[in-house]
């Protein structure tokens, strides 16, 4: 069974698959306090939360089955993404599944800023009749200006042109060809401070992002803006804004997110300038039925079946590109896992090469499926393709990936080199169209063998009668071959031999074969 602890409110009729499924139990602790979630962290296999929930250090440090921590949004600044990659465990959000619901809270918030909604509906309400007080202003044929054009920032574009607006955008990914397409602007940051009447934010919060709204910005903008953020809280400096709406330069501001939550400054406090919401943007029945639905079904995928999607301290992929990918991901952890083995040390470097058709896919899963299978020799089962980077990195031992255009005479190929001193190993390998996966190259020598789980590696000289040698000594085990393979440098040279085993040989039979004439070496492998 899987236990989901859900820490915040969270559409229950979002979660149906995870109620519903036979191995699965779910645990609704809602406002649980940071020291009640340490302390009953261990209990779970994955958490869900929204943005309440602070998933720490601490708390990570305390999980020790845990798998999954899903974000049901998109912001994951509440949880300690890097910690959790330590631990290897996966981080996974809902990214675009609340995107339409906070471009309408944006839209709601531009209007609102526009027309002074809430301040005459709040003195309506207390029995004022005041027509004069609360003139607004149209959006017709006003300029917005728009940061950050990723989902959010897009769909708040299409909509504020059926306002007739003039649209401005601003991101450092965002594209002339873009900008055409949405009928928009493409600006710089200054020329949105300069020319837009109304500015809404639309980025993470980053290093880059943090303050971007500051008294330098506010100093340069068109009197009499208004500014909108149903983004992140930090991305404005609140001190300022309230400094600029004092003076007037700022003529209003809507915000749904704050500096902390809830918010403490007291100059927006009660600002009849500024409308404020209690983080709602993401706050609709669709969207909260939908972000627990995509939350429910990942974490069914991944802790059933292994399939991750949508995780933060992952490479994305779509479903096709991870299903063509599989075969490289079994063959990459063999690799790694027989290359430790040939070196028979923990590596001080690691080289890895791809060529052919690999070249032009995104190979990062298949590079820390290697560096998994590698690391699990000597770190067990906590290594995962989730902390496998992490950890290669905290032994203090550098890889480097390089994807080369020389020609393999392989369709694919795909190589691990490891050091330690003046040793090391290197194993190539191929997927056979139609014959699937093969090791071509053990160190110098040139085999094809189908990687399986016991191999038995032998170094020797080239001469006649040792191969028969060492079938008849496997055969008076009761040891059965598979396959076996012979490489060779020269003719009368070092030679390998290569054989896969239907199950393992112990030391006794090992120091036998030694003992064959010409014989050099046997050693036995094992890939998982
Ligand atoms: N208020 C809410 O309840 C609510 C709901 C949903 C999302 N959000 C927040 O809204 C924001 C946007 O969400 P999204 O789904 O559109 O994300 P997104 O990833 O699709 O878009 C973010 C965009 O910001 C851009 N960006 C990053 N740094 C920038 C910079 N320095 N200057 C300009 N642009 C920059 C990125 O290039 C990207 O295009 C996020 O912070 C998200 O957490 C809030
Ligand atoms: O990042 C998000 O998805 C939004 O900020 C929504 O947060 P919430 O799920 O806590 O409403």
């Amino acid at each position: 069974m899987f236990k989901v602890l859900i820490t915040d409110r969270i559409s229950d009729s979002g979660l149906r698959a995870l109620y519903e499924h036979p191995l699965f139990t779910v645990d609704k602790q809602i406002g649980l306090s940071h020291l009640d979630l340490v302390s009953i962290i261990k209990h779970y296999d994955a958490l869900i939360v929204r943005s309440q929930t602070e998933v720490t250090g601490e708390v990570i440090q305390q999980a020790s089955r845990l798998q999954v921590i899903a974000r049901a949004g998109v912001g994951v600044d509440n949880i300690d993404v890097k910690a959790a990659t330590r631990k290897g465990i996966i981080v996974i959000n809902a990214p675009g599944a609340n995107t339409i619901a906070a471009t309408e809270h944006t839209l709601a918030m531009l209007l609102a800023v526009a027309r002074n909604l809430p301040q005459a509906h709040r003195i309506t309400t207390e029995g004022e009749w005041n027509r004069g007080a609360f003139q607004g202003v149209e959006l017709y044929r006003k300029t917005l200006g728009i940061i950050g054009m990723g989902k959010i920032g897009t769909e708040v574009a299409k909509r504020a042109k059926s306002f007739g607006m003039e649209v401005l955008g601003f991101d450092p990914y965002f594209t002339e060809e873009r900008a055409a397409k949405l009928g928009i602007k493409k600006a710089t940051l200054d020329e949105i401070a300069v020319f837009s009447d109304f500015i809404t934010l639309h980025t993470p919060l980053t290093n880059a992002t943090e303050n971007l709204i500051d008294e330098a910005f506010l100093q340069k903008v068109k009197p009499g803006v208004r500014l909108i953020n149903c983004a992140r809280g930090g991305i404005i400096d609140e001190d300022a804004l309230v400094a600029a709406v004092g003076e007037g330069r700022v003529a209003g501001a809507a915000l749904d997110v704050f500096q902390t939550e809830p918010p403490t400054n007291q100059g927006l406090l009660g600002n009849p300038r500024i409308v404020m919401t209690p983080h709602l943007g993401a706050s609709t029945v669709e969207a909260q039925e939908k972000v627990a639905e995509e939350v429910s079904t990942e974490i069914i995928e991944i802790l059933e079946k292994k399939v991750i999607r949508h995780a933060v301290n992952m490479p994305q992929m779509t479903n096709e590109a991870l299903q063509n990918l599989q075969p490289y991901l079994r063959l990459g952890e063999q690799i790694g896992q027989l290359v430790i083995q040939l070196l028979n040390d923990a590596p001080d470097k690691v080289e890895i090469d791809y060529y052919g058709d690999l070249i032009k896919e995104d190979t990062d899963l298949i590079s820390r499926s290697m560096i998994k299978g590698l690391l699990t020799h000597h770190l067990g089962d906590s290594v995962n393709l989730i902390n496998a980077l992490h950890l290669l990195n905290e032994q203090g031992v550098p890889h480097t990936v390089r994807k080369n255009t020389k020609n393999k005479g392989f369709a694919n190929y795909l190589e691990m080199t490891v050091h330690h001193g003046e040793e090391s190993a290197c194993i190539g390998a191929t997927v056979l169209n139609g014959y699937g996966e093969r090791i071509v190259k053990i160190n110098q020598y040139r085999i094809d063998v189908k990687p399986e789980r016991h191999l038995l590696f032998i170094n020797h000289h080239d001469m006649p009668g040792i191969i028969g040698k060492v079938g008849a000594l496997l055969g008076d085990q009761q040891i059965n071959i598979g396959t076996m393979q012979v490489g060779r440098t020269d003719i009368g040279g070092n030679a390998i031999m290569v054989l896969t085993l239907d199950k393992p040989i112990y030391g006794n039979v090992l120091k036998e074969l030694t003992a064959i004439e010409g014989l050099r070496e046997a050693q036995l492998l094992e890939a998982k």
